[in-house]
């Protein structure tokens, strides 16, 4: 069929691959799943999907309300329309540890490559907003081994972001994530560093993969593809991108009609429906459809 043609341990065997080989790989926010299509198209690495961009896709914060069948949900629809390996958020694992163990394997029954797990506390908020707190590192260290143990495939990439950079400054964030490693994370995504020396510091300091959040609007500075291949880093997400694009675009299109009172002066900023169409594979779903219909009933020779 046309969904896809990689299970999920191969896709998970590829984000794997893709830490070992000292390249930086690109993983833009996919704010749906025809999104994460696109973003297979245009040639990256893989698609990650986001905490804040659920909560914002049903018009909530990003202040932990949005729940955990929501966020599982929107990580299945996503996974399951790319080739690409994706990896999600799963904000503080929704609870207690052993609910963060519940959430990991449900997360990986839903098909993704991997998911990060934080140490704030909960309610959590964006790791880019002032005024975050942080657990103690016994327990972010309970939720670890917690969340590492709920994986059923070797092969589904746990990783730890640890928020306590901007709570108790970088030589805490640095010890804490030699813990969480030690906890059993795969991968570190340290959260919010101030600038690229604090991002050398920390890849120095940790031998494990480590994942860069380019988030705009926030406290590090956007740094490009090669600053962050010459820092080390393995794995990149731009993880509100696509969705601050859009709705950019959705909204000067609603000021246009409104003030203009028709569409006719946006359209060539728009998606053209062959486009769309071709990012579906209309015609390939109906070529399919043809030839499982392509017989008729008079068919069958009869004596
Ligand atoms: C990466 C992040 O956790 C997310 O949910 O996408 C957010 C992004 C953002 O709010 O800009 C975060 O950095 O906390
Ligand atoms: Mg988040």
């Amino acid at each position: 069929m046309l969904f896809t043609s990689k299970t999920a341990n191969q896709k998970r065997k590829a984000f794997r691959h893709m830490l070992g080989d000292g390249g930086l790989h690109q993983f833009p926010g996919a704010f749906n799943p025809l999104c994460a299509q696109a973003i297979e198209r245009k040639g990256f690495d893989g698609v990650y999907v986001s905490g804040a961009v659920i909560a914002a896709d049903l018009c909530l914060p990003d202040i932990g309300i949005a729940n955990q069948e929501e966020f599982i949900r929107r990580g299945q629809q996503t996974a399951r329309v790319t080739d690409l390996p994706a990896f999600m958020d799963i904000d503080t694992g929704f609870g207690e540890p052993m609910s963060a163990a519940r959430t990991v394997r449900l997360v990986e029954e839903a098909g993704l490559a991997g998911c990060h797990i934080e140490d704030q506390v909960m309610p959590k908020r964006c790791g880019h907003l002032d005024g975050k707190e942080v657990v103690d590192t016994a327990t972010m260290v309970q939720r670890i081994r917690a969340a590492a143990d709920g994986r059923l495939d070797p092969d589904f990439v746990l990783i730890a972001r640890c928020d306590a950079r901007a709570v108790e400054g970088l030589d805490q964030a640095i010890d804490r994530m030699k813990a969480y490693v030690d906890a059993g994370a795969d991968m570190l995504f340290p959260e919010a560093m101030k600038d690229e020396r604090e991002f050398e510091r920390v890849r120095r300091e940790l031998g494990v993969p480590m994942l860069a959040n380019m988030t705009e609007f926030g406290k590090s500075r956007l740094l490009t593809k090669q600053e962050l291949t010459d820092l080390g880093f393995n794995v990149v997400i731009y993880p509100v991108t696509t969705l601050r694009l859009a709705m950019g675009e959705a909204l000067r299109g609603l000021d246009h009609i409104k003030e203009v009172g028709d569409q006719n002066g946006i359209l060539d900023r728009m998606q053209h429906r062959r486009d769309l169409y071709d990012l579906l594979r209309y015609e390939e779903y109906s070529r399919f459809d043809q030839d499982l219909f392509n017989f008729e009933v008079g068919d069958t020779p009869t004596e």
